[in-house]
Formats: structure tokens, C-alpha cells, sequence
């Protein structure tokens, strides 16, 4: 069994939780409450902030340029067309761009930040794949409905799912694959602890959007 495929078993049920929830079904389906997704962007464009941090110091501490190149053109894409995303969608909205974390925002923004400060490209592999590969799994059954969807729900599946972020993926699984193969079993445990708290914040971030995080105007 792949590293990454052990790593996600053992978060199982959180992971099924996170890709199968009723807000990213809603967001799907048309039906989300404009005032959930624009609570849901605000606190979510403060985790692209702590996400940007994290996938340079990953650039930063890659083993070769080889394996970083794909990183940084990803890290392109998040502060490009994923930013001007927010940005325009929380304009539509008609609501601010800034907010104040709510609890689930402020935790993973603590959990990037501990994975950054840890100097260990591993950890932060396993918070980066956890991101990306959760998000991919819940947009990708999605992606041919996105075109009919008002632009703020249609292009947070798109820019979620197709060839090209698949590819992210599979990039971002197979680094953390192959570091784990030169880590002790001490090591070994660590990562598991990072991927597994990293896929609990996932779900505890969609069950608060879901309920509805306090909007700023
Ligand atoms: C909380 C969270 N996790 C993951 C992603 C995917 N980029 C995101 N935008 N927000």
C-alpha cells in the first residue's frame, strides 16, 4: 500500500465526513445559502494566507529544483486565478475580503504554521496533501456541473478538480511518498499525527461553514 493511501485509511471516517458533506453537496447542487459561502470564503481566504506560507517553505526545503518546480507553479495558481477568485467572489457577495478567524480558521492556520515552524518537509507534505487531496475528492464528482453554477460556486469546483489539480495531487502524494520511505518509525508517527489532525480541521471547517460562520459586512 502506498504511504499516502495508509495515511488517509487511518483517518477514515474524518476523511469520508470532509469529502462527502452536505455544504460541498449544497455549494454542488446550487442550493448553498449565499450568506454561507461568503461566510465560508472570508474565513477560508485567511487559510489560503497560512496555505501560501506553507507551500513556499515546502518550495524552500524541496530535495532538488525537480521536485520543486511543480510547487512553485502551483503556488501561481493560488496567488493568481485562486486569488483574484476570492476576491471577485466576495465582491458578488457583497460582503468584505477581511475577516476575523472563527475557531476553525484560527486551528488551521495553528496546524500550518507548527508544520512550517517545524523545518520537516514531511509535515508539511502532510498538511499540503491533506488540502489538496480532500478538496480534489469532494470537487471532482462535480466538475461537470460547475458550468451552470453562479460563477462563485462553479469556479471553487473548477479550480478543485480537472487534469491539471489532479496533477498537483498526484505530485504532492508522491513526495510525501517518497519521503517517507527514508523516515525512521518516529518520524513515521509524526506524519501520521500531522495528516490525521490536518483531515479532522477539514472536516471541522465544513461542519462550521455548514452551520454558518458569523459574515462581515
Ligand atoms: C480549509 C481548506 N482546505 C483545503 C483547501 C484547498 N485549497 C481550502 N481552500 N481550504
Amino acid at each position: 500500500m502506498r504511504p499516502t493511501d495508509h495515511l488517509r485509511a487511518l483517518a477514515a471516517d474524518d476523511w469520508q465526513a470532509a469529502t462527502r458533506h452536505a455544504f460541498t453537496d449544497a455549494l454542488a447542487a446550487g442550493t448553498l445559502p449565499p450568506e454561507k459561502m461568503a461566510g465560508y470564503l472570508q474565513q477560508d481566504y485567511l487559510f489560503v494566507d497560512g496555505f501560501v506560507r506553507l507551500l513556499a517553505s515546502a518550495i524552500a526545503h524541496a530535495p532538488s529544483l525537480a521536485d520543486s518546480v511543480p510547487a512553485a507553479q502551483f503556488l501561481a495558481v493560488i496567488t493568481g486565478p485562486e486569488n483574484t477568485y476570492f476576491l471577485r467572489s466576495l465582491e458578488a457577495l457583497g460582503v468584505a475580503s477581511e475577516a476575523g478567524p472563527a475557531p476553525e480558521a484560527a486551528a488551521f492556520q495553528g496546524l500550518m504554521a507548527e508544520a512550517r515552524g517545524s523545518g520537516r518537509y514531511e509535515l508539511m507534505l502532510a498538511v499540503l496533501t491533506v488540502a489538496e487531496w480532500s478538496y480534489l475528492d469532494w470537487a471532482s464528482p462535480h466538475a461537470d456541473r460547475a458550468e451552470a453554477l453562479p460563477f462563485w460556486l462553479g469556479e471553487w469546483i473548477t479550480l478543485h478538480s480537472g487534469d491539471g489539480f489532479a496533477g498537483v495531487v498526484a505530485y504532492l502524494r508522491a513526495q510525501l511518498d517518497a519521503a517517507w520511505e527514508g523516515l525512521a518509525p518516529d518520524a513515521r508517527g509524526e506524519v501520521e499525527t500531522m495528516f490525521t489532525r490536518a483531515v479532522r480541521l477539514e472536516r471541522a471547517f465544513f461542519d462550521a461553514a455548514w452551520a454558518g460562520f458569523p459574515v462581515r459586512p
